[in-house]
């Protein structure tokens, strides 16, 4: 997909990769970017700046906690009636908190479902719309196990699942939506930054080494990665695997003779 003249929606865009995914979306020529983030400070911060950059009408802003099931229906409905058309949808919002388990099921992988599934209504070519592509942010420890984050690596196995199985959905393919996951190795944002890890897992004494030595990614880095991933339908259906060291790479499941 050329993504010059596409409106798109980045859920958790507020800070981060989410945030770069939309820098990298303007730089392309989309002409619209609605970021959604429960963080109405850092949302309408963000909106500013870009604006600033882009241009009045090239970035909106909508208050959105994606785990709430209502709040993300209205932001489609308003991105469909504000802006008449939708093609790309980036599911990217995500915690990092092994103490909050119902909370980062919540986020991380139910959000997405209902985010792949809300795109497929409002973009799919069945229910009047273009056609488009999702792309989930899982993460490499959707692909790799992590004893020190165990809840977390769950929710981002789930979301590789998911879409490894949903872009290849009847549904989904005869709406002509794409859908496939990135799932990055680290990246330099307030996730892997975070000073305070104890409050996040019981093993920070085992994570703030790992984290200091890993390198990491930068956001725009990664944000280009998923512009190409748009942009060329060889990811699709795809965990694609980037990092520091790893060039973008889609990660093949192994099968049990069943597909
Ligand atoms: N930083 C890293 O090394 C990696 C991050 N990821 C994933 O990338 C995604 C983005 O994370 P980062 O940019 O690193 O983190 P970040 O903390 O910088 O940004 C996350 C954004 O999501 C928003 N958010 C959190 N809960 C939300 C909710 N309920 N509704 C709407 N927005 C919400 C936050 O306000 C924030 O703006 C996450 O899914 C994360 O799991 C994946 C691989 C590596
Ligand atoms: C290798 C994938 C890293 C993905 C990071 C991520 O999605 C979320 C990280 C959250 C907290 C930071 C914790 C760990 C990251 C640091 C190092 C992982 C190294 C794993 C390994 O190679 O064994």
């Amino acid at each position: 997909m050329d993504v010059a003249d596409k409106v798109a929606i980045v859920t958790g865009a507020a800070n981060g990769i989410g945030r770069a995914i939309v820098e990298q979306l303007l730089l392309k020529n989309a002409r619209t970017v609605v970021i959604l983030d429960v963080n109405e400070e850092g949302g309408k911060k963000t909106l500013e700046e870009l604006r600033e950059k882009y241009g009045e009408d090239r970035v909106d802003f909508i208050k959105c906690d994606v785990s709430n099931a209502t709040q993300l229906e209205a932001a489609f409905v308003t991105t469909k009636t504000r802006y008449e058309r939708l093609d790309i949808v980036c599911n990217n919002a995500g915690i990092d908190n092994e103490f909050e388990l119902e909370k980062s099921v919540a986020i991380n992988l139910t959000a997405v479902i209902r985010g792949t599934y809300l795109a497929v209504e409002h973009m799919g070519t069945k229910n009047g719309g273009n056609g488009g592509v999702v792309i989930n942010t899982a993460s490499g420890l959707g692909i790799m196990p992590f004893p020190l984050l165990p809840i977390y690596t769950a929710t981002k196995h789930g979301v590789v699942g998911f879409t490894r199985s949903v872009a290849s959905e009847p549904m989904v393919v005869e709406n002509a939506i794409r859908v496939s996951a990135i799932c990055p190795g680290a990246v330099k944002t307030s996730i892997t930054e975070n000073q305070d890890v104890d409050k996040t897992t019981r093993y920070g004494h085992l994570l703030r080494p790992l984290l200091a030595n890993v390198t990491k990614m930068t956001t725009t880095e990664l944000a280009a990665n998923i512009i190409i991933m748009i942009e060329d339908s060889k990811y699709d259906g795809g965990a694609c695997m980037v990092s520091a060291e790893i060039p973008l790479t889609k990660v093949e499941p192994p099968t049990i003779g069943v597909q």
